[in-house]
């Protein structure tokens, strides 16, 4: 009969024939030999139904058909859900909406095609990035309860299909950038899709470091935001690095334009600032859903040792205090104001800092993540508002008009650099 059904090329039943009558190999006696379900005395013998109602499962009745669920049909409503949430929507706006602000601390004038196609650019790579990183973390999501429902896990899109929504969208956000903004920022969204896809992503299960690659994903749409409005992120002999000094520290000012100085000071002052800002962010994250961490396998500081995962996150908080109060204001980004309006949220974050570095504890890790939440906020709040050279009285249309007035004003604005 087996000769009779191979000769039909009935392959598929010849080859459960050949495996029902050959004793598996040891690695696949899992999926092969379900004995182990088999009722105590069952053990060595074929599977064979229960027709005496012998196993105690019997005894229950079954559920009823109706309770299988079907996996939804994917309507277009439903696939932009999912698309959104491969896209893991509220990362991708805040990465959109950090790229957006260092176009408007930029004192490099841009267009609005410009500033829509950054952050349409940057939105795309984002959501390419993030579907890699779920399509390549799916059986570890699944162990997760705050990851277990991404739409991977739960089967309401194919990988294949997800995996063509990452390639499109990859393929589309660096394109965009290319032809529309230019080609250092197309550079920097394909780079940091890699960055994070592949070498975070990766990094996550072999390596405590990964916590640092990933700041480092962070703080990059800062710098695509800085080179779409034209600016430098590399010093050279034409783009110098300028010292914004307070004017009492220096002593052969000269007064200069601010709205033309493309500092590359400042884009590093703004990637630090995304940069150090991840630590009490995620660390506290981290520490919250350890155990989940531990259960699925991840390399995690907050798992092999939480002391010093506080310490971390208790470092780059107080490493925000300098990166506000000297870097930014030094870069040109914003007046000396902000080096002491901004004392007071970090003073307020490294304070939550220090005790869940004092104590440790998921009250103490909720706090410094929750403090993390307005921090970025509030702290672009205030360099908006102490953005150097910008005069909101004028930019709201306050101003009280007269001509000589306002050259009056601008002079008292001009800022001092040291020759
Ligand atoms: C322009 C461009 C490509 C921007 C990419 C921006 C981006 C994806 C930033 C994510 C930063 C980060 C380390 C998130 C944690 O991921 P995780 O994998 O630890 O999060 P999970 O545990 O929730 O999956």
């Amino acid at each position: 009969m087996q000769r009779v059904l191979l000769s039909r090329g009935c392959l598929g039943i010849a080859a459960v024939r050949r495996l029902s009558s050959t004793p598996a190999a040891p690695s696949n006696a899992f999926f092969l030999h379900n004995t182990q379900w088999l009722p105590p005395g069952y053990e060595n013998t074929k599977f064979k139904p229960f027709r005496n109602a012998s196993h105690p499962a019997l005894a229950t009745p079954a559920p009823p058909l109706k309770m299988f669920k079907e996996v939804d049909v994917l309507t277009p409503k439903r696939l932009l859900k999912v698309y959104g949430q491969l896209s893991k929507t509220r990362l991708t706006v805040l990465v959109m909406l950090t790229s957006m602000s260092a176009v408007a601390l930029s004192p490099l004038p841009t267009t609005v095609p410009i500033l829509l196609s950054t952050a349409v650019g940057t939105a795309l790579c984002s959501a390419s990035a993030n579907s890699l990183n779920q399509i390549q973390e799916m059986p570890f999501d699944a162990q997760m309860t705050r990851t277990r429902s991404r739409p991977l896990v739960r089967r309401a899109i194919t990988p294949f299909h997800a995996s063509a929504f990452a390639l499109a969208t990859g393929v589309a956000g660096p394109a965009l950038l290319w032809y529309m903004v230019n080609p250092v920022t197309a550079m920097l969204g394909a780079g940091n899709i890699i960055l994070y896809a592949g070498v975070y992503t990766w990094m996550k299960r072999k390596s405590i470091y990964n916590t640092w690659v990933g700041s480092v994903v962070g703080g990059i749409p800062p710098l695509m935001g800085w080179t779409a409005c034209g600016g430098h992120i590399l010093p050279s002999a034409d783009y110098p690095v300028h010292l914004f000094l307070p004017s009492f520290l220096t002593t052969n000012p000269l007064p200069i334009d601010v709205s033309f100085v493309d500092n590359p000071l400042s884009p590093f002052a703004l990637f630090m600032l995304l940069y150090s800002w991840q630590f009490p962010h995620f660390n506290a994250l981290s520490y919250i859903v350890r155990d989940s961490y531990a259960q699925a396998g991840y390399t995690m500081l907050s798992v092999l040792d939480t002391t010093k995962n506080a310490l971390v996150s208790l470092r780059h908080a107080a490493l925000l205090v300098p990166i506000c109060s000297v870097l930014v204001p030094l870069s040109g980004l914003t007046t000396w104001a902000f080096a002491l309006t901004s004392l007071l949220p970090n003073l307020v974050c490294v304070r939550a800092a220090w005790r869940f570095y004092k104590h440790g504890g998921e009250k103490n890790a909720r706090s410094v993540f929750q403090h993390s939440l307005w921090y970025l906020p509030v702290i672009m709040g205030l360099m908006m508002f102490h953005k150097q050279g910008m005069d909101w009285l004028k930019w709201l249309g306050l101003y009280p008009g007269d001509e000589e007035e306002e050259n009056k004003e601008e002079s008292k604005e001009a800022v001092v650099v040291p020759q």
